[in-house]
Order: C-alpha cells, then structure tokens, then sequence
C-alpha cells in the first residue's frame, strides 16, 4: 500500500518519496491499540492503578493512544534511553538520558515501547528495573521485529510481528524524521544509504 492509500484524493505528501510502502496503516494501529487496551483493562482489572512507563521517544504516539484507550485508570511515567542515534541499526550501548521520576516500588508496571527489534534496550531495562522494587513488570510493544524473539525477550503484549526491515512513523524515526506519520512505512534504503 502506497501512504496515500488510506486517503485517496489528498495530494502527494512530503514523505511519499521516502517510503517504500506502508507496512502497518493508521487503522490497523487504531484497531490493534483498541484490542491491546481491552486485554491489558482485563488483566489488570483487579489491580489499585497501572504505572505506565512509556521509552523517549519513539513510543510517544502510543502511549498517549494506548492511555486513551484504556479505561483503568493509569498514570504516565517516561524514561529516555537511546541505542540508535542517527543509525539504521543499534550501537550496542544503551544510554540512559532521561531516569524515571518516581519511586515504583510496589507498583505494577508496563512498560511501553514502540518496536523492539534488537532487543537490547527491553534486556536492559528488564535488568534495571526490578532493582527498584515493582511488584510486576510487563511490557507492551506497538511492534516486534524477528531478532527480538530471537532473544527469547517475553513482551506480554505485542501490536504487530514486522519484517527486519528498517520502518519509521507513528513515533519511529530516522535521525529524528518521520516521527510524526500516522502509519508504519519501510525506509527506502536510499534515504539513509546516500546520507
Ligand atoms: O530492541 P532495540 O534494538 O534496542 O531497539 C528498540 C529501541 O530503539 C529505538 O529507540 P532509539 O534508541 O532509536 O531512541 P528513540 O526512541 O529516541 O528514537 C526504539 O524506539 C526502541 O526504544
Ligand atoms: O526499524 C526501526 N526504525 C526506527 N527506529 C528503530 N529502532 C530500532 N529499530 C528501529
Ligand atoms: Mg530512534
């Protein structure tokens, strides 16, 4: 599917050279977040409050529309970890540039990610946040590429299984660009191999 696709008649936007195709489209992500927010309201249905804690910032987009979604109540928290900079694939290091701003001891906490694709950054934060006393973490990605499962990382909840390819949109970026697109699209390589 082109990115015009869901919006037939509109002028060629801005992006439409630089992707490939569209992988994941504004509805099938309105209809998924929808799905995810119904089974995360019923397993946390019995709990006093769900701490959301969402990654800089790539899963900014779906943390303000899985929040919407849900109709437990949650608060929001955001931690800021980088791995990739202004790369198609991960540096190995992840650096934490922004700490969580409140004590989760005792709280139970999902943690809110927009891909996981090496899995380094899920690892990590797996090793670091039971340091800190939650009384369960889980997490949920908008979606998952195949070396993540390769890893054997267990995200409970999982939006969409992607080709290892390199996407941006709805929160996903390249050097800092795309984010704000409604849908997932494949980078044509010739983006970042001619930069
Ligand atoms: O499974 P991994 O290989 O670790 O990759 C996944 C992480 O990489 C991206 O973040 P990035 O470091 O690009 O920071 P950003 O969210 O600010 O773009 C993405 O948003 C995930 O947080
Ligand atoms: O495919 C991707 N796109 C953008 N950022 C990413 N971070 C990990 N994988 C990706
Ligand atoms: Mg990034």
């Amino acid at each position: 599917m082109t990115p015009s696709a869901e919006h037939p008649g509109a002028p060629a936007a801005w992006y439409e050279n630089d992707i490939d195709r569209v992988l994941v489209s504004e509805t099938e992500i309105r209809e998924k977040t929808a799905a995810l927010a119904k089974q995360i309201d019923a397993d946390y249905a019995n709990t006093d409050g769900l701490l959301l804690v969402g990654l800089f910032k790539g899963a900014v987009m779906f943390m303000a529309d899985l929040a919407r979604a849900l109709t437990i109540p949650v608060e929001m928290e955001f931690m800021a970890l980088s791995s990739y900079g202004q790369r198609v694939t991960s540096s190995g290091v992840v650096r934490v540039l922004k700490d969580l701003d409140t004590d989760i001891k005792d709280r139970d906490v999902l943690v809110v990610e927009d891909v996981v694709d090496s899995g380094l950054t899920l690892s990590w934060l797996l090793k670091y946040l039971p340091s800190r006393g939650p009384r369960s973490v889980e997490m949920v990605s908008m979606l998952r590429k195949p070396k993540a499962l390769e890893t054997g990382i267990n995200v409970k909840y999982v939006g969409f299984d992607v080709p290892d390819e390199f996407v941006v949109g709805y929160g996903l970026d390249y050097s800092e660009r795309y984010r704000e697109l409604p849908f997932v699209g494949v980078l044509k390589p010739s983006v970042y191999q001619s930069s």
